[in-house]
């Protein structure tokens, strides 16, 4: 068995510097999180707002000295709080939704810097989003655009347009997370965007202003991206040579990030690529972006507590207090999250699956994972910033977890943790 040396050795966050042991415990920044634990209980989402700025400054240079709008993929964590950071970063907000639009708002978002993307817009969401004149609507299907000009030419509005293209590239990810492959529901086939284009054009509710395409996400190569935007500059060439200018082009996001040893892509990469075809093309669009995950993945961890270690003939298990229904991931993609003993023990370690709560065989966090750990121990789960609290839900009556943003010593509460009416809420007994 491996022992604590080999452990620790190994322990390296992968949201360093931000989240690193401090006198053999794990702080984020200035913030014992023992500590946030012992005040907040657990399971707890904890970010750091160091992270975050750091995410973001990696784009804001990247972009430097070129017309480039960074529109955070606000799915990957919506919290009202963090995306109060990301307005305050200027930074615009890709949405899929009515309701993510209202948070936007209720963030101090700007709704001008906003790209409203998604296969299944409805009336009511493309309302709200033509009243609070959001930049563009990246329209995903030829009914879609149909229905947006109606919708604007009732309301006496023009609504700005790009095609979200299906460049049928394989982003080369997991195929949940991939979305820019012709068997994907996402966008309108290259083939077939031209056509669609025209329609457009002609269609009186509307104002074509750009090209979009997102072909998945925790992409980690280069080449995904610029075999997409060989195909978008060359639907480019032939737009323009039927009288149609775009404004922009949008890329979407799917940057990836270290969960366990991969080596994420830097925005810097990837932009000088996309800036050196453009200059080659002679083209001056400006360049939107839709990160998420590279912003917020790598800004949170998960803190959970070691309930029961339970022996069996076949494995050990690490009973946690954080489930399936905390965090999906592991659940759904079988994805691979590290796991850090917040407070590391001296003994001999085990080889553990750390798992939940729920009844499913499904709920696990993390596999064959060498542990010394104890009844009562607390662990952070790592790169749990995105995808993580948004996707949780209330299975087995479970209430959703807290979460808190750390800035240097201080920290602030930003969901308090739901309580068993806050599950109840709107359920009624017949009389
Ligand atoms: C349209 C769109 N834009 C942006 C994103 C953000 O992607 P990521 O978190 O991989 O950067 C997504 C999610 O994959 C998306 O569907
Ligand atoms: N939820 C996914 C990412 C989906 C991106 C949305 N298009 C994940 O956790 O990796």
């Amino acid at each position: 068995m491996p022992s604590l040396t080999d452990q620790q050795s190994l322990a390296i966050p992968a949201g360093q510097p931000y989240f690193h042991y401090r006198d053999s415990e794990l702080f984020v920044e200035e913030v014992s999180l023992a500590a946030l634990a012992s005040q907040l209980g657990t399971p707890l989402y904890v970010y750091s707002k160091a992270a975050l700025q750091t995410a973001w400054d990696a784009y804001a240079q990247a972009a430097k000295g070129h017309q480039v709008l960074v529109c955070y993929g606000m799915k990957a964590n919506s919290n009202l709080a963090i995306l109060q950071q990301f307005a305050r970063f200027g930074s615009g907000f890709d949405i899929v939704s009515g309701g993510e639009l209202k948070r936007v708002i209720k963030a101090g978002g700007n709704p001008g810097k906003v790209v409203f993307s998604g296969v299944g817009k409805e009336v009511w969401e493309m309302e709200l989003a033509l009243e609070a004149g959001v930049k563009c609507f990246n329209v995903e299907s030829v009914p879609e655009l149909r229905r947006l000009s109606d919708v604007a030419t009732r309301l006496s509005k023009v609504a700005p347009v790009s095609l979200r293209v299906n460049p049928d590239v394989d982003a080369q990810t997991h195929p949940y997370i991939s979305t820019g492959l012709k068997e994907n529901k996402f966008g309108i086939a290259i083939e077939s965007a031209l056509d669609a284009y025209r329609l457009a054009k002609e269609l009186p509710g509307l104002n074509v202003v750009g090209v979009d395409c997102h072909i998945g996400s925790q992409i980690t190569e280069v080449s995904p991206y610029l075999d997409a935007l060989d195909k978008l500059l060359s639907l480019i060439a032939q737009l323009k040579a039927e009288g149609i200018e775009l404004h922009h082009l949008d890329l979407g996001g799917g940057l990836g990030i270290r969960y366990d040893d991969e080596t994420p892509l830097a925005p810097g990469i990837l932009l000088d690529a996309v800036f050196k075809k453009l200059a080659d093309k002679g083209l001056e669009l400006e360049l939107v972006l839709e990160p998420g995950r590279s912003l917020v993945g790598n800004a949170g961890v998960l803190v959970t507590e070691v309930q029961y270690l339970k022996h069996t003939e076949d494995k050990d298990f690490a009973i946690v207090d954080a489930g399936m229904n905390d965090l999906m991931r592991p659940a759904l993609y079988e994805a691979w999250h590290g796991v850090l003993p917040i407070k590391p023990r001296s003994a001999q370690a085990r080889v553990y699956d750390v798992v939940g709560p729920v009844c499913e065989s499904a709920d696990w966090l993390a596999k064959s994972r060498c542990l010394a750990v104890q009844e009562g121990d607390l662990l952070a789960i790592e790169s749990a910033g995105a995808y993580g609290f948004v996707m949780a839900g209330h299975y087995n009556s479970r209430p959703r977890a807290a979460e808190v943003l750390v800035d240097g010593k201080n920290w602030h509460l930003i969901r308090a943790r739901e309580s068993f009416d806050d599950l109840i809420r709107g359920e009624r007994l017949l009389d």
